[in-house]
């Protein structure tokens, strides 16, 4: 742990490789692709930006759109049941699609300024000039970035002449959406800043891209200062960095849900105080200033993002030669451990660290023998035990942590608080009559890609009101 508090501090010694982000520069310089003084001009402008304003934005947003989310649910529900002559009102949902969906959806508003419907709305036409909706860029855009990020130019245009099969259409698709949403985002840019200088109030205030371009404007010197092009490059990195990771957590969470009843009745227990049964969440009542009355549920994550790190490695080029401290562990009986003798390890210049969050996670040391288990309760403090923060890096830590932390918690607490106060959500039919430890294996699995992505999150859901 000490180690790894030494790599995440110093940003100089260990650097992050930002050759191998450079792709991701497509519209600009952002946050994500760049390091050091480049780096620091970014986050500078950045930090602001994920302002309590904007918190507050994304947890009124998150509501909207869960609302949506539900009605459909609803409808759905319905010819379900007419269909099947069912008697069960039960419905069976995989949840990576639409948590992927409703964590793009609150970025559009919240990132964006952009507000977008649950369902592509066919009254929604394309702006004059374009072939795309926004909301239809953004997700085409989303769901091509490798067909935009790894073809050199030359290729993207031997594609329009000489057609690959599959690979040609979706590197033309990439590259109009990327096209497109550039533009939208050059409008919002314009837009932004015409509200700021005119002191006009909109909708879109508290947007991580108005917020940008309003700390651009600060008079504290051009050094600070990030272009047009940068600033729509930062907003998209965050639509990029922030949707995968948290829909992908969240879906976990989701399926631990049905897992652990007892957890999810005290989740109930803590919404159903803030939110009377009966109420549409929250009612219009909500916002967030209840984030902080459902601190079993931020557990409930915490502890989710212990068992599944979206990103469970992160790599650091040592530009120095430095002394790192380590600790030998001493095994117990039951897989317990106990610290053992300290020593140094010497590692030089041009070597690669890697952190590895999840072993982090999964040590007994910090977190106990009962490590493997699911257990909330471990991320609340009481007055003889706080929970060890060094050992959970789940969002980094140091200077290069996740500057969307704070926006990761609010939209993911709202979903989670909104999705039980409504539903009772149960393992599903084919899983009910199997043992434990065999529902667990199958609705937790998952598979290596950018993230951990879970493959059989399906769970039931039975409306409680
Ligand atoms: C559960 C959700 C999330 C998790 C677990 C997560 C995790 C992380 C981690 C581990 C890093 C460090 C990566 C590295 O050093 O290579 C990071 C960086 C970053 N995250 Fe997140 N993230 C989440 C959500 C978000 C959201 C919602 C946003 C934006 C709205 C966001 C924006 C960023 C950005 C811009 C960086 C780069 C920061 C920098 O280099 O200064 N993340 N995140």
């Amino acid at each position: 742990m000490e180690a790894i508090k030494a790599v995440t501090s110093d940003r100089i010694v260990f650097r992050k490789d930002a050759v191998t982000y450079e792709p991701l520069n497509i519209y600009g310089k952002n946050i994500v692709g760049t390091d050091q003084g480049e780096w620091k001009r970014h986050r500078t402008v950045a930090a602001p930006a994920f302002s309590e304003a904007n918190n507050a934005l994304v947890w009124a947003e998150t509501i909207r759109i869960m609302s949506d989310w539900f009605n459909q649910l609803d409808t759905a529900q319905r010819a379900e049941k007419s269909a099947s002559n069912s008697l069960s009102s039960d419905l069976t949902v995989e949840m990576v699609a639409p948590m992927t969906q409703i964590t793009l959806l609150i970025t559009s508003v919240a990132g964006f300024g952009r507000q977008v419907s649950w369902d592509d709305d066919s009254s929604d036409v394309p702006a004059p000039g374009y072939a795309l909706t926004f909301r239809s860029a953004m997700i085409a855009a989303v769901e091509n970035v490798m067909f935009r990020m790894l073809p050199p130019d030359w290729f993207t245009s031997f594609s329009s002449v000489v057609k690959v099969p599959y690979l040609s259409a979706r590197i033309l698709q990439a590259r109009q959406a990327f096209d497109e949403l550039g533009s939208y985002m050059l409008e919002l840019v314009s837009s932004a800043r015409a509200s700021v200088t005119e002191g006009r109030s909109s909708a879109s205030r508290a947007a991580l891209l108005h917020n940008l371009v309003e700390a651009n404007m600060s008079p504290e010197g051009d050094s600070k200062c990030l272009s047009d092009s940068e600033v729509l490059s930062n907003t998209f990195v965050f639509l990029l960095a922030g949707h995968e990771t948290s829909a992908h957590t969240l879906s976990f969470a989701i399926s631990l849900l049905a897992l652990y009843p007892e957890a999810q009745g005290k989740i109930y227990e803590e919404v159903r105080k803030i939110w009377p049964e009966g109420d549409t969440i929250g009612g219009s009542t909500s916002s967030y200033k209840d984030f902080p009355q459902l601190p079993y549920t931020l557990a409930f994550f915490r502890e989710t993002l212990r068992l599944f790190p979206p990103v469970i490695r992160l790599p650091r080029d040592v530009h120095t030669d430095v002394m790192l401290p380590a600790q030998r562990l001493n095994a117990g009986a039951k897989g317990s451990v106990t610290p053992g003798e300290s020593f140094s390890v010497a590692v030089p210049a041009g070597s690669i660290v890697v952190i590895d969050i999840w072993a982090l996670h999964m040590n007994p040391l910090y977190w106990g023998d009962d490590v493997e288990d699911f257990k909330p309760a471990r991320f609340i403090d009481s007055d003889t035990y706080r929970w060890p923060r060094d050992a959970f890096l789940a969002f980094s830590g140091g200077p290069r942590s996740c500057i969307g932390q704070r926006f990761a918690l609010t939209e993911s607490i709202c979903i989670l608080a909104s999705l039980v106060h409504r539903y009772e959500v149960l393992i599903p039919e084919n899983l009910m009559h199997k043992p434990f430890e065999e529902q667990r294996e199958a609705m937790l699995n998952w598979t290596p890609g950018l993230t951990l992505v879970p493959t059989n999150a399906n769970v039931r859901l039975r409306r409680r009101t």
